[in-house]
C-alpha cells in the first residue's frame, strides 16, 4: 500500500512539473480553478463514500475511497506538501 501511494504521488508530482496534454491531473494544476475542482471532488466523493458505506457496497466503497485518496494526494501536492507530512502526522498519533 505504501508503494502504491508513493508511486501515485510520484506520478502526480511529475504531472505538476511537466503538465502533459491529455492528463486529468495536469489539467487540475494548469487551470486557475483546479484547486476548487479538487475541493469539490473531495466533498462529492465523501458523500458518495458515505452512501456506499450505508449500502454496505464494498466495491463502491473501494472505488470512492480511491477517488478520495487520489484527490487528497493532488491537494497535498498543490499545497507543496508531501506524503511525509501525512506520515509524520499519523506517526505522531501512535
Ligand atoms: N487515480 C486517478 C484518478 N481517480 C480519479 N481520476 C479522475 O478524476 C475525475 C473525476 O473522477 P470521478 O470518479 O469523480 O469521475 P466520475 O465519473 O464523475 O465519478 P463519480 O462522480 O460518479 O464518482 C475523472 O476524470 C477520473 O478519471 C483520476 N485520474 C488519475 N488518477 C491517477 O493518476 C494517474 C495519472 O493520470 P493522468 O493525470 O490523467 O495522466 C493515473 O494513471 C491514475 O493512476
Amino acid at each position: 500500500m505504501d508503494d502504491t501511494l508513493e508511486d501515485l504521488f510520484a506520478v502526480i508530482e511529475d504531472r505538476k512539473e511537466t503538465l502533459p496534454d491529455g492528463s486529468y491531473t495536469a489539467s487540475l494544476f494548469a487551470h486557475e480553478k483546479g484547486e476548487n475542482a479538487v475541493l469539490e471532488k473531495l466533498g462529492e466523493e465523501t458523500t458518495e463514500l458515505v452512501l456506499a458505506a450505508k449500502d454496505d457496497d464494498h466495491d463502491e466503497i473501494a472505488y470512492e475511497a480511491a477517488d478520495i485518496v487520489y484527490h487528497l494526494l493532488v491537494l497535498l501536492s498543490m499545497k507543496d506538501m508531501t506524503l511525509e507530512d501525512l506520515s509524520e502526522e499519523l506517526d505522531a498519533r501512535k
